[in-house]
């Protein structure tokens, strides 16, 4: 008789389960209201801890990369000459990497990784390429790895913006740009700069980071993601474009509608921040196959 019960009640849960499961395929990915910390997302006035670190990291970033400072540091890291490595490596390498611009999570890269790729994953899940993007979109943190760049945080994290016009105030902790060399420079101080309308962004130069370099180092390994996952790659940290829409002046047709699939990608890279931890070895085997299926060669340059 009890054993009966017992089954009856363990029929009933699994039959909610499975309508909860259904429910959830059916709604998609929910964005969260609060960040893991109790905060909404890119609150930057937030009173903590955390945020006195932000704003520090943005004094630097704002003072420090100049026009000059990016064509410098992309020149060198574009050559893709330091290392020989898999993708895979490189996401190990990730495993000790903690982003300190970021007011949302505190936990190690690779678990960011995750988190985007799967929750994409489950809301399109056709979309491969678009799955393999969110896995790799932030493997040019790298550069922050000791025994790889070592470069500063300043220099790989965080929003970015273009150098050689005028810094737009919606960039986050805008007034740190005052500190810029380039903020008093006439040639680049402008709405324009040295660029013009409709130039593509492809012509206007981002402040160095793991963006960008990222996008030189798929770039250069021949992978044949879309157009698109390129964009994502290139400009997920361009909150003052994709979610201000400020420098819209410079995109051309093809950055309008590559717009569009970072504006999707975005939902899932901010909101997926969570202390919900993926199962690594599980889901290894399929991202496996599709760095198998978009890069030509097991073993990139870096
Ligand atoms: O990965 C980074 C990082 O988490 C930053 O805090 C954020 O400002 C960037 O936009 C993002 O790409
Ligand atoms: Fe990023
Ligand atoms: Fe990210």
């Amino acid at each position: 008789m009890t054993i009966l019960v017992d089954h009856a009640d363990l029929l009933g849960i699994e039959a909610e389960l499975k309508k909860a499961s259904k429910n959830e395929k059916e709604v998609g990915f929910v964005v969260p209201q609060r960040n893991s910390f109790g905060h909404a997302f890119r609150d930057y006035d937030a009173e903590s801890e955390r945020q006195k670190g932000v704003m520090n990291f943005y004094r630097k970033n704002h003072s420090y990369q100049t026009y000059d400072f990016v064509k410098r540091l992309r020149e060198e890291y574009g050559k893709v000459n330091r290392v020989e490595m898999s993708i895979w490596e490189c996401c190990e390498l990730l495993n000790d990497v903690v982003d300190e611009s970021d007011p949302d999570l505190d936990e190690p890269q690779l678990e960011h990784l995750l988190q985007t790729a799967e929750a994409i994953r489950r809301d399109y899940p056709n979309e491969d390429w678009l799955h393999l993007t969110g896995f790799i979109h932030d493997l040019g943190k790298v550069l922050l790895h000791p025994s790889f760049g070592g470069l500063p945080q300043w220099a790989v994290v965080g929003d970015t913006f273009p150098v050689g016009c005028r810094f737009d105030s919606s960039v986050v902790h805008h007034e740190y740009f005052k500190e810029n060399p380039d903020y008093n420079n006439c040639i680049y101080n402008s709405k324009y700069g040295i660029y013009s309308e409709k130039c593509g962004l492809n012509n206007v130069m981002m402040s160095w980071g793991h963006d960008d370099y990222m996008y030189l180092v798929a770039k250069k390994n021949n992978t044949t993601l879309p157009s698109a996952a390129l964009f994502i790659i290139r400009y997920h940290s361009f909150y003052a474009l994709h979610t201000a829409g400020a420098y819209k002046h410079f995109m051309n047709d093809e950055d309008v509608e590559n717009l569009k699939w970072l504006h999707i990608f975005n939902k899932y890279d901010l909101y997926s921040k969570s202390k919900v931890r993926v199962d690594v070895e599980k889901v290894k085997p399929y991202y496996l196959s599709l760095i198998e299926k978009y890069f030509p060669t097991a073993k990139l340059k870096w």
